[in-house]
C-alpha cells in the first residue's frame, strides 16, 4: 500500500519525535526524500563547494534524480519508521538512559521561532488524556507561561486533536474507594482548567482532527482556534452520565447562544469546523491538505509581534472575566464529583470499556 499524505505528515512529526540523533548521513537521507516528495527532482543551483553544509543537502537530492514524489513519500515513511522502532528498541535496552532527556511522556514540546508548541502525543489512543497526560500539561503550560516564547500553541499529533478524557482514568480505583476517586478528579479537573483560565500570554489551539469532551471545552479559554476542516466538536456528555465542564456551561452560552450551546452541551450534537465556526467556537477552518501550511505560517507572523504588548492586551480582555471563570469552574467540578458516582456514569464508562459502545 503507498503512503498516503497523512502517513507522510505523521513520519514528519515522528522524525521530531526521535529520541536518539539519527546522524547526518540519515538525515541527509530524510531530507532528500523530503524534498524530493514535495517539490520532485533538484532544481536549486549547486552551491559551491566551501558551502559545505548546502552543497552536502543538494548532493543528497539530487542524487535521487528522478525517483517520482510518490516513491519518495514512501521511502521517507519507511525510513522514519525503521528509525522509530531501532530508536525504541535500543531505549528499552538502556531503561532510564534516554528517560531523562525526555520530560514528558505524553506530549511532545518545542520551542521555535517565538512559539511553544504542546503537542499531544498517544495517536494510537487517539490522544485520550490519561492521569499523567493532564499532570504534564499542566506541567507544560506552566513552563511555556514563564519561557521566552510568545506564544503558545496546542495541537495534536496523528489523526485527532483529542479523544478527550481517557475512558479508563476512572478503573484506577485507590484505596478510598470510588468516592475517594471521585474527589481526587474533581481537584485534578479543577487545577486542570485553572491552568487554562490564568495562562497569561495568547493560548491558540491547532485543532488537526477530531476534538472530544474536554478538549473542545477548554477550547473556550482559548485566544484563537484553528481548525482542518477535518476536524470536529463533540461533548456526549449526557451519553457518558456526565455534565459540562471546562467551564463549557458559562463560556459555550455566551460565545453560541444558550439554545445552540445547548444542542451542544446536553444533547451532544456533533458540529462540523464549520459549523463551529459559523457558532463563534472556531476562528477560521482551512482545507485539511494546506492546514498545517497555512497556520504556521500565520502563527510566525503573529510570534513575532510585541511580547509584552500582547500579554497586556490578553490581561486586559480577560480580567473581568477571570473570577467569573474560576467560581465556574469549582462549581461543575464539584457536580461532576457527584457524576462520576451515578449509575449512568458508570454503566456507560463500563459499556466503553468493554467495547460495547464508541460515540
Ligand atoms: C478526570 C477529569 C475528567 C474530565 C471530564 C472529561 C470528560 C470528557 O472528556 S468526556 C469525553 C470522553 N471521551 C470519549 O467518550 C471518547 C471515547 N472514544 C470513542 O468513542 C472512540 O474511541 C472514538 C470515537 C474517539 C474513536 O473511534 P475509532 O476511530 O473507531 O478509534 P478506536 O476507538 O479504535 O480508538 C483507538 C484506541 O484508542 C482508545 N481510545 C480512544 N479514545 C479513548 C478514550 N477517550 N478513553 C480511553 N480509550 C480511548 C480506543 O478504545 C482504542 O483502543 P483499543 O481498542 O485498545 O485499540
Amino acid at each position: 500500500m503507498r503512503a498516503s499524505q497523512d502517513d507522510f505528515e505523521n513520519a514528519m512529526n515522528q522524525v521530531k519525535l526521535l529520541k536518539k540523533d539519527p546522524g547526518n548521513e540519515v538525515k541527509l537521507k530524510l531530507y532528500a526524500l523530503y524534498k524530493q516528495a514535495t517539490e520532485g527532482p533538484c532544481n536549486m543551483p549547486k552551491p559551491g563547494v566551501f558551502d559545505f553544509i548546502n552543497k552536502a543537502k543538494w548532493d543528497a537530492w539530487n542524487a535521487l534524480g528522478s525517483l517520482p514524489k510518490e516513491t519518495a513519500r514512501q521511502n521517507y515513511v519507511d525510513l522514519v519508521s525503521s528509525l522509530s522502532s531501532s530508536s525504541e528498541s535500543s531505549s528499552q535496552g538502556k531503561p532510564g538512559a534516554d528517560r531523562e532527556q525526555q520530560e514528558y511522556e505524553n506530549l511532545v514540546v518545542t520551542s521555535e521561532d517565538g512559539i511553544t508548541k504542546i503537542m499531544f502525543n498517544r495517536p494510537t489512543r487517539k490522544n485520550a488524556i490519561s492521569t499523567q497526560m493532564y499532570q504534564e500539561i499542566m506541567l507544560a503550560l506552566k513552563a511555556a507561561s514563564k519561557d521566552d516564547s510568545t506564544i503558545t500553541v496546542v495541537t495534536g499529533n496523528g489523526d485527532y486533536y483529542s479523544s478527550g478524557n481517557d475512558l479508563a482514568n476512572f478503573t484506577d480505583i485507590p484505596p478510598g474507594g470510588v468516592e475517594e476517586k471521585a474527589k481526587q478528579s474533581a481537584i485534578m479537573l479543577r487545577d486542570f482548567v485553572d491552568t487554562f483560565i490564568d495562562f497569561p500570554k495568547p493560548l491558540i489551539a491547532v485543532v488537526n482532527g477530531p476534538a472530544v469532551g474536554i478538549s473542545v471545552t477548554t477550547l473556550g479559554l482559548f485566544d484563537a482556534v484553528y481548525a482542518s476542516d477535518k476536524a470536529t466538536f463533540h461533548t456526549p456528555f449526557s451519553h457518558l452520565g456526565l455534565s459540562p465542564e471546562g467551564c463549557a456551561s458559562y463560556t459555550f452560552p455566551k460565545i453560541m447562544g444558550p439554545a445552540k450551546a445547548t444542542e451542544m452541551l446536553i444533547f451532544g450534537k456533533k458540529l462540523t469546523a464549520r459549523e463551529a465556526c459559523a457558532q463563534g467556537l472556531v476562528t477560521e477552518v482551512f482545507p485539511d491538505s494546506t492546514f498545517q501550511k497555512e497556520v504556521w505560517t500565520r502563527l510566525k507572523a503573529y510570534s513575532k509581534l510585541p511580547q509584552n504588548s500582547m500579554r497586556i492586551s490578553k490581561q486586559v480582555i480577560r480580567k473581568i472575566e477571570k473570577e467569573k471563570l474560576h467560581a465556574v469552574n469549582a462549581e461543575e467540578c464539584s457536580v461532576l464529583q457527584k457524576r462520576w458516582l451515578s449509575d449512568e456514569c458508570m454503566n456507560a464508562t463500563m459499556n466503553f470499556l468493554s467495547k460495547r459502545s464508541k460515540l
